[in-house]
């Protein structure tokens, strides 16, 4: 259930001519095999490592569409022949990918957190590449215990709250309900932050889950109608009451014009442009602990259009987590 990368995932243009100064990801990601023993991040080093979890299962589930099962492929695709503008004492990693066989979702799901828990002990700055959202409960696994001594708080760009009932299945739409659990189980506080939410992609059951588990939420409605110095004045709020973040963005929380490639499409989505400056927000924090992309399904891309809005976001949020 675990595939190290390789070249072959990475491929991209070259500038052989410019040498180092041309060089781009493909041309300096390190691959790592988490099946082997994994090197400790050195003191005054940054190394983000891109962790694939190669599963819809949870999208199967969901009566979702599937396709998520490539997410990671394609995401490294849309991000092999970024330029590299990075300081040479911050490194990029491929750590693999987490496969999801025999629609086993819920050993996929362990694997997921075991394979992060690690990164993260060895000091890695971690970022899953989806996967559906079932990928976030997994994520979590692996986070719970790095985080165990803090107030963590989870933020989630969605349409959707993602608070299902999983007592007969868990799914895509059960993660947070399942997190919210967990944590209650160990006496910890659930802190759940959603930005994004669609009102007719959510039915009363939900708000009414979320307004029992005390959810912060903020409607794509409300979001388009702020200015981005609101919407990152109302965030740091959020962030003074947390000690760690947990980011998640499912790219199902843009609108389609932007981000085609998912399951579930909102015409009426938000534009890239205030996600990114409320993630630029978080890691100038210093809170960011690990981050995932969820959702994307390239077999309803549009000449790759949502994978290349994920992987720039990405690039961003590398070179900004590069600085703190
Ligand atoms: N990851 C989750 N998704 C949504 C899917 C909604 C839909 O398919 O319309 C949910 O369960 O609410
Ligand atoms: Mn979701
Ligand atoms: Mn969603």
């Amino acid at each position: 259930m675990y595939k190290p990368s390789s070249k072959q995932a990475w491929k991209g243009r070259t500038d052989l001519h410019d040498e180092e100064l041309g060089y781009r990801w493909h041309q300096v990601i390190q691959y790592l095999d988490l099946s082997g023993e994994v090197p400790r991040v050195a003191d005054e080093r940054v190394a983000v490592a891109f962790l694939g979890f190669c599963c819809d299962e949870g999208v199967r589930r969901n009566q979702g569409r599937t396709g998520a099962v490539d997410g990671p492929a394609s995401l490294r695709g849309a991000m092999a022949s970024f330029a590299h503008h990075l300081p040479p004492e911050v490194a990029l990693y491929d750590a693999g990918d987490v496969l999801c066989t025999n629609q086993n979702l819920e050993e996929a799901q362990e694997q997921l957190g075991r394979k992060v828990a690690v990164l993260l002990q060895l000091g890695y700055r971690t970022i899953v590449l989806g996967g559906g959202h079932e990928t976030a409960f997994g994520h979590f696994l692996g986070l719970e215990q790095a985080t165990s001594k803090q107030r963590l708080g989870i933020l989630n760009f969605d349409a959707h709250f993602d608070l299902r009932s999983y007592e007969l299945l868990s799914s895509s739409g059960t993660p947070f309900l399942q997190i919210a659990h967990k944590l209650r189980a160990q006496e910890r506080e659930f802190i759940y932050n959603c930005i994004g939410i669609q009102q007719q992609g959510n039915t009363r059951m939900l708000f009414q889950s979320a307004h029992k588990l005390q959810v912060g939420y903020t409607c794509a409605e409300q979001v388009n109608g702020h200015t981005i110095s609101d919407l990152q004045r109302n965030l740091q709020e959020w962030l003074e009451e947390v000690e760690a973040v947990y980011v998640t963005l499912d790219l199902d929380v843009f609108a389609a014009a932007y981000a085609p490639g998912v399951s579930a499409a909102n015409a009426l989505g938000l534009p890239p442009e205030p996600v990114l400056a409320m993630l630029k927000k978080v890691i100038a924090s210093g809170k960011l602990v690990s981050m995932d992309v969820a959702e994307l399904n390239p077999s309803y891309d549009i000449d790759n259009r949502t994978a290349k809005l994920a992987a720039g976001i990405l690039y961003h949020v590398v070179q900004e987590w590069a600085k703190v």
